[in-house]
C-alpha cells in the first residue's frame, strides 16, 4: 500500500521485560466488573440517551449484576447531570450497587460533578488527564512536569469537594491515552496521584490504565500492565483495572492478558459499544471465563432479552457474528458441521457427560437462552443429510433411515440452490410430505386383507387410474406378500425392500412412520414414506409411496394391466 511510511509504531514497551503473565493459562476468577455502557458508550452514540432510556439501561445493567457502574459525566449535559439526580433522589440505586462518574481536571468540572453527587451513599469519582506524548505536544502543549501538575491539582481538587460533600467516596484515577504514553512516565504520574490519595485498605484507590487507543498487539499491553502492577506504590490499597478499546480489534485479547497480568478489574460496554470500534464487549469476556468453567459473576442467562433492550436504547445493532449474542453464532449452515453438532448433541444424550465438548459450539446455548432449533441448524445449499434429518427429527419427530437421508439431502439442498435462499424448518418438511409421504399416483392403496398358513397370502386392493383392482400375493411377511402382489401382478421389477419404523409422537397423537426402500434393476434406490395411526397401513403407504416414486422417475407408465417404460 502506498504511504506506509508514514506509519509507525507509537507505543512503548515497559523499561525492563514484564513477561510473568505469559506462564498462566487462564483466567480463574471474575474480576470486578464496571459497566461504561452509560458513560463512554453513550458518549459515542450517534444521539446520547434520553433520560428515560439511561434509567431504563440502569436498571438492565443492575438486572445483569453489575456492581459497579459509570453512571455519566454529570458536568457534561443537563441529561447526565438530571439522570444522577434522578437515581439519587428517587433511590434507584441499590445498596450493593456503586455509581462511578468522570471528570476532567478541572475546577469547575470537579464542582459540578460533586453537586451532582449530592445525598448519595456511595460513589467512585473517576478523574483523567491525557498523558501521551501526542496529547502533550499537540493537544495541550505542555511539559511533562504541567501533565502532573494537571492530575495532582485535580486529585486535590477532588479530595477537597469530597470533604464539603456528604456521601462515602472512592476515588479513581486513567492516565489516558496510556498505550501512548512512556510507561515509566504512565507510572510516575499514577504515582504522583497516589501520594495525594495515599490509599488504604479500608479506602482503596482505583487505577485505571486504559487503551485509550489500541496502539499495539496484546502482549505488548499485558507488559505494560505487568510492569505497572510491578511498581506502582501502595499496591496492596490499589485496585488495578483495566479499560480497553478495541481499535485493533483485539480489545478482549487486551482484557483477558491484561488480567493474566495483574488486571483486578474490568471497564467495558455490552457487546463492545463504545468511542470508534468501541470499548472491549464484557458479554464475550464474562462467557469466555463462562466456556472455561469460571464463574463469571455476571447473568446472561437471557441474552436475547438483553440484546432486545440495547439494541432498542443504543439504536445499535448486534452483529450477526459477534460472539454469543449474534443470531448467526450457533448456527450451521455447512453440511459436515451439522453433522457433527447433530451427532454430539445425541451423544450427550446417550453419554452421561460431566462436561459439555459439543463440536463447534463453545457453550450450550441454552445455558444462554438460546435454541437449538432453527438456531444452531439452518439449511441452505451448504447444508448436508446430518442437519436436515437432524431438523425434521428435532422438530417434526421424523427419524429417516440413513440412506434416505442422504437422497433427501441432495433435493433440500437442490431447492435451497435453485430458489438461492435459506429453507425454513417447515419449509423442508413441506418438501419431505410432498416427495415422499404418501403418495397415491398412480397407484393408490384402498385395503388389504391377509391370511395366514406357512406364509402370508394377502388380496389387496389398490386403485390405478380411477379404476379398483384387487390384487395377490404371498410372502414371507405381511408387507412381502403385498409387495409381491404388486410386483408380479403389476409387473413392477424391484428387490431388495429396505424396511423402518417408528413412531410419531411429537403433538398430541402419536402416528406410526415408515419408511421403505426399493432397489431399481439399475440399481437406483427409490424411498418412500408412510404416516398413520395404524403402524401396518403406516408401512403399506410408505411402499406404495416407494413404488410411485419409481414408476415415475422411471417413466412407466400403466397399460393394459401393467406398468410399461413410455417409448
Ligand atoms: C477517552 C475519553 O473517553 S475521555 C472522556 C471524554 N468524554 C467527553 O468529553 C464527554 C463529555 N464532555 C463534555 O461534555 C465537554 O467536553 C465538557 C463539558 C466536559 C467540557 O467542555 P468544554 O470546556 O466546552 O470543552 P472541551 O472539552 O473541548 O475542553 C477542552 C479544554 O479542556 C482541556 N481538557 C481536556 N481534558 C481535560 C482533562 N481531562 N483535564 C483537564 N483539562 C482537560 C483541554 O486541554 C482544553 O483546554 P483549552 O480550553 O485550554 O484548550
Ligand atoms: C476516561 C478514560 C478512562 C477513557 O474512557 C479512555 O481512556 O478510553
Ligand atoms: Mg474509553
Amino acid at each position: 500500500m502506498k504511504n506506509v511510511e508514514k506509519y509507525a509504531r507509537g507505543y512503548f514497551m515497559p523499561p525492563e521485560k514484564s513477561l510473568k503473565w505469559t506462564e498462566k493459562e487462564y483466567i480463574t476468577e471474575a474480576p470486578i466488573w464496571c459497566s461504561v455502557d452509560l458513560r463512554d458508550g453513550n458518549q459515542a452514540l450517534v444521539v446520547p440517551m434520553t433520560l428515560e432510556e439511561k434509567l431504563e439501561y440502569f436498571q438492565l445493567l443492575v438486572k445483569i449484576g453489575f456492581k459497579e457502574i459509570e453512571v455519566g459525566f454529570p458536568a457534561a449535559s443537563e441529561t447526565e447531570y438530571t439522570f444522577l439526580r434522578t437515581l439519587i433522589e428517587k433511590d434507584l440505586i441499590p445498596d450493593d450497587v456503586t455509581i462511578q462518574v468522570l471528570t476532567q481536571s478541572r475546577d469547575h468540572i470537579i464542582k459540578k460533578t460533586f453537586e451532582s453527587l449530592k445525598g448519595t451513599k456511595k460513589a467512585v469519582v473517576h478523574l483523567y488527564n491525557s498523558t501521551s506524548v501526542a496529547q502533550r505536544e499537540q493537544v495541550f502543549r505542555k511539559s511533562k512536569e504541567e501533565i502532573i501538575d494537571i492530575a495532582v491539582s485535580g486529585a486535590k481538587l477532588l479530595e477537597k469537594y469530597a470533604a464539603e460533600t456528604e456521601g462515602n467516596f472512592q476515588f479513581q484515577y486513567s492516565p489516558e491515552s496510556f498505550t501512548g504514553t512512556e510507561i515509566d512516565f504512565a507510572l510516575e504520574i499514577c504515582n504522583k496521584v497516589l501520594d495525594v490519595w495515599k490509599p488504604t485498605a479500608e479506602n482503596k484507590v482505583i487505577i485505571n490504565l486504559p487503551a485509550t487507543v489500541e496502539l499495539s498487539m496484546p502482549h505488548v499491553y499485558a507488559s505494560q500492565i505487568e510492569y505497572m502492577s510491578n511498581h506502582l506504590n501502595y499496591r496492596d490499597n490499589v485496585i488495578l483495572s483495566l479499560h480497553p478499546h478495541n481499535d485493533r480489534g483485539s480489545g478482549v485479547a487486551d482484557a483477558e492478558l491484561g488480567m493474566l497480568a495483574g488486571g483486578q478489574r474490568i471497564e467495558g460496554t455490552l457487546f463492545g459499544n463504545g468511542e470508534r470500534t468501541g470499548n472491549v464487549d464484557i458479554v464475550t469476556l464474562a462467557l469466555n471465563m463462562y466456556s472455561h468453567g469460571v464463574d463469571p459473576k455476571l447473568n446472561f442467562e437471557n441474552i436475547l432479552e438483553i440484546i432486545e433492550v440495547y439494541e432498542r436504547m443504543t439504536k445499535m445493532k448486534v452483529n450477526e457474528r459477534q460472539p454469543y449474542g449474534g443470531k448467526l453464532v450457533f448456527a450451521a449452515f455447512s453440511g459436515s458441521h451439522q453433522d457433527a453438532i447433530a451427532k454430539g448433541m445425541k451423544w450427550r444424550e446417550e453419554h452421561d457427560c460431566e462436561h459439555w465438548s459439543v463440536p463447534y459450539l463453545m457453550i450450550d446455548p441454552k445455558d444462554i437462552g438460546r435454541e437449538y432449533e432453527g438456531d444452531v441448524i439452518r439449511i441452505n445449499s451448504q447444508s448436508g443429510k446430518g442437519g436436515i434429518g437432524y431438523v425434521l427429527e428435532q422438530q417434526y419427530g421424523l427419524d429417516l433411515p440413513k440412506e434416505m437421508r442422504e437422497v433427501f439431502g441432495y433435493t433440500v439442498k437442490n431447492v435451497s440452490d435453485h430458489q438461492n435462499k435459506e429453507l425454513m424448518p417447515e419449509e423442508i418438511h413441506a418438501i419431505f410430505q410432498k416427495e415422499y409421504v404418501n403418495i397415491n399416483n398412480p397407484l393408490e392403496f384402498i385395503d388389504y386383507q391377509f391370511t395366514k398358513h406357512d406364509d402370508y397370502n394377502t388380496i389387496v386392493t389398490v386403485k390405478i387410474n380411477g379404476e379398483t383392482q384387487q390384487l395377490v400375493g404371498e410372502g414371507n411377511g405381511r408387507l412381502d406378500a403385498i409387495s409381491n402382489a404388486l410386483r408380479s401382478t403389476l409387473q413392477i421389477d424391484y428387490s431388495n425392500l429396505v424396511y423402518k419404523e417408528h413412531a410419531q409422537e411429537l403433538g398430541s397423537h402419536s402416528n406410526a412412520v415408515s419408511y421403505v426402500g426399493i432397489t431399481a434393476q439399475d440399481g437406483t434406490v427409490h424411498w418412500g414414506c408412510g404416516i398413520d395411526v395404524d403402524i401396518m397401513t403406516s408401512s403399506v403407504k410408505a411402499l406404495f409411496s416407494a413404488v410411485n416414486k419409481f414408476t415415475s422417475s422411471a417413466k412407466l407408465t400403466f397399460k393394459e394391466g401393467q406398468f410399461m417404460t413410455t417409448k
